[in-house]
Order: C-alpha cells, then sequence, then structure tokens
C-alpha cells in the first residue's frame, strides 16, 4: 500500500500526539460526568481505541454506522443510516466521535438526530477537519488535525474500501485513481 502514498501528512507518531492531547483535553473537559461516546463507523474505528483509551472518564461506548461516500471521493450529498445506535441517549452527554469532518453532512445529520432524541448535549471530537470542504454548517469541539482540500486516506480513512488500515495519514497517487 505504500507505494500507492504520493505523500504523508501524519505519521504514526504525530497521530500518538493527538490522540494523547486530545484525550488530556476530554477528561479535563468531562471531569464528574458520565458521557456516552459516539463512534462513527466505519472510518473513526482507529481513531475511537486509540482516543478513548486516553479519556480518563467514566464513558460508555456506541456505534453509529452512517455512508454517505460509497468508497469514492465525492460526498454522494445523501447520509444512509446503515446501523443506528442502540442506547437511548435522551438526557445524555453524547462525545461523537469522527475520522474527518469534511462536507459536514454526516456530522449535521448526527447531530440533528441526537437533538431530536433529546440529547442533553452533543459535543464533536474530530481527528480530521477540512474546513475548505464544508457544504453545510458543521462545527467540530476538538480537532486532532485541520487537513487541506485534498482526499487523504490511512488511519481508518478509506479509498474504495481499501487504506483504512495504514498506520498512517497520506495523500494517494494521482494514477491510483485516474
Ligand atoms: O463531512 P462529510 O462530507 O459528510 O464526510 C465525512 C464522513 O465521510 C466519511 O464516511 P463514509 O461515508 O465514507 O463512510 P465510512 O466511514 O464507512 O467510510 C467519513 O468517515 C466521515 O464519516
Ligand atoms: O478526504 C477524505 N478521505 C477519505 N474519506 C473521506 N470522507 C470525507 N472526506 C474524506
Ligand atoms: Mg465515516
Amino acid at each position: 500500500m505504500d507505494n500507492d502514498i504520493a505523500r504523508v501528512l501524519y505519521s504514526k507518531a504525530d497521530i500518538k500526539e493527538a490522540c494523547e492531547r486530545l484525550g488530556k483535553q476530554l477528561t479535563k473537559d468531562y471531569a464528574g460526568k458520565r458521557p456516552l461516546i459516539l463512534s462513527v463507523l466505519t472510518g473513526a474505528m482507529f481513531f475511537t481505541t486509540d482516543v478513548v483509551r486516553e479519556f480518563d472518564v467514566y464513558s460508555e461506548i456506541d456505534f453509529i454506522d452512517v455512508s454517505s461516500y460509497k468508497g469514492g471521493m465525492e460526498s454522494t450529498g445523501t447520509v444512509d443510516l446503515v446501523s443506528d445506535l442502540s442506547e437511548d441517549v435522551n438526557g445524555r452527554d453524547v462525545l461523537i466521535i469522527e475520522d474527518i469532518v469534511d462536507t459536514g453532512r454526516t456530522l449535521s445529520y448526527i447531530v440533528d438526530l441526537l437533538y431530536s432524541r433529546n440529547a442533553k448535549s452533543v459535543k464533536i471530537c474530530t481527528f480530521l477537519d477540512k474546513p475548505a470542504g464544508r457544504v453545510v454548517e458543521a462545527k467540530a469541539d476538538y480537532v486532532g488535525f485541520t487537513v487541506p482540500k485534498e482526499f487523504v486516506v490511512g488511519y481508518g480513512l478509506d479509498y474504495q474500501g481499501y487504506y483504512r488500515n495504514l498506520p498512517y495519514v497520506g495523500v494517494l497517487k494521482p494514477e491510483v485513481y485516474e
């Protein structure tokens, strides 16, 4: 897979540092609360497992599976709910864990869903934020890295379902998708 990567943006060490930094901040901000962590499948699986182990607060973990890219490089514009979360969020402090906020559609869909079910608070911790990609309003409260408007892969982020298991984040060589 390394041969398909034109440029590495964040190394394994950079990622570890970001998870530690975010975990510390979250531990401070959620002290005394019992949040429900909501991991957004599939992309956020790696970031979730790393960041929650730096989060020293009593918390439960749940998952929601939503999909809008269908393996491609552009959002289809429609967010499909593939699998709903299991917990009742009524009155809960929910912390969404995402791999990337790009157009903002996915995040906005999930935040609306949680508030419609009477969540007490909803905050967002994203590994990557791509503000230049925004189509709808969406703001993350905790950000690992801010990325330029480029399609990135690795550490959970896929192209056609592949590259999620790269331990770093990079940009694909054009010949891979052209
Ligand atoms: O801000 P947006 O433009 O909505 O993009 C961000 C979302 O898109 C990707 O998910 P995808 O639909 O590819 O599903 P996946 O996580 O299963 O790969 C990514 O994991 C985020 O959840
Ligand atoms: O840059 C990206 N890479 C992979 N998946 C994505 N989903 C939204 N943006 C991206
Ligand atoms: Mg996703």
